[in-house]
């Protein structure tokens, strides 16, 4: 790959306490949708990246999961991931809402990323857009006295609002290097993750209130069906913890499910650009989030 003098080219992650922003910030940034959004805390369980590429810079935006205190087995390894994930980028976002006063979570986050002495942390106050300008500057002030940063910067993912700004911060951070991955890629995530996290977000749509962390996806296979190849065939599971939640799920003679196949269906082709067909199943996996076999087989390993 050729590159300009001086390009640079490295890795990124937002943390922060759950619902501040974060995938939609990293989505903001890359300009499409490849981590899903809610208005619920802790949706995003895995590492998702997308690549900011501009002529002189490629930034690599590894999307984490909300800081906190590990609660099950499942928080237990977010945390451990989270973790590993500063210490191996080139640069950390802290994102803090514009509109909220600094809390304990902020400041248990802070505390962690300054035991992270070797990565630069920016802070970033999010959601400018709901906040008056006294707020912000007060905001940026009360950022600045909780933990020393390399730079603060506030913005709206909504608005687009200092978008740049953030990119432009992020890369001053960042290694000189050749670009890392080709012109054009957004995700390196397997696409089969981001149909797994698109039948997730689907099926969590009206029911997150009685079912906020208990789904989990699996796409078992992703084939062109023979002889066309204008239409493709995934096989997906679903697993919730219990009979009740699996009721949840199927709704009254399976109409949500019906719903939630059709949704996600349409999500799907127009994020693959293609036809099809969707073969959804539901299962009971007893109490996944607390055991460690049944967390690796739907694929959060160590
Ligand atoms: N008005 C406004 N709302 C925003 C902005 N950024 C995010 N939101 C909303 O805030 C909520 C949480 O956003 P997410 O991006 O899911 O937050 P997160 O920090 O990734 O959350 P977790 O995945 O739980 O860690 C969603 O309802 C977003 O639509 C913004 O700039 N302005």
């Amino acid at each position: 790959m050729t590159s300009p003098d001086n390009h640079r080219a490295g890795f990124a992650c937002f943390v922060g306490r759950p619902n501040v922003g974060k995938s939609t910030l990293m989505n903001a940034l890359v300009g499409t949708k490849v981590a899903i959004t809610s208005s619920k805390p802790q949706t995003t369980r895995r590492v998702i990246r997308g690549i900011v590429h501009r002529p002189d810079a490629q930034l690599i935006i590894v999307d984490t999961p909300g800081l906190h205190r590990p609660r099950t087995l499942l928080g237990e390894r977010l945390d451990s991931l989270v973790l590993s994930t500063l210490t191996e980028v080139d640069v950390i976002g802290f994102c803090v809402p514009a509109n909220e006063p600094i809390g304990k979570g902020d400041r248990f986050i802070a505390d962690k990323l300054s035991a992270v002495k070797k990565t630069p942390v920016i802070a970033v106050v999010t959601k400018c857009d709901l906040a008056s300008k006294e707020q912000i500057a007060q905001q940026l002030l009360a950022v600045s006295q909780i933990a020393e940063f390399a730079a603060i910067v506030p913005v709206s993912a909504e608005s687009g609002d200092q978008l740049d700004v953030v990119a432009d911060v992020l890369i001053e951070h960042l290694p000189e290097s050749p670009p890392l991955y080709e012109g054009g890629q957004l995700t390196d995530e397997p696409e089969q993750v981001l149909v797994g996290e698109l039948i997730r977000e689907a099926a969590l749509e009206g029911v997150r209130d009685e079912l906020p962390h208990s789904i989990a996806v699996v796409v078992d296979e992703m084939l062109p069906r023979e002889g066309r190849d204008d239409l493709l065939d995934i096989y997906a599971h679903m697993f919730v913890e219990r009979p009740s939640q699996k009721a949840i799920v199927i709704g009254h003679k399976g109409e949500r499910l019906r719903e939630v196949g059709t949704k996600a269906r349409k999500q799907i082709e127009a994020l693959l650009g293609t036809r099809v067909y969707l073969d959804l199943r539901i299962s009971v996996a007893k109490d996944w989030q607390r055991d460690p076999k049944q967390l690796r087989r739907l694929g959060f390993y160590d």
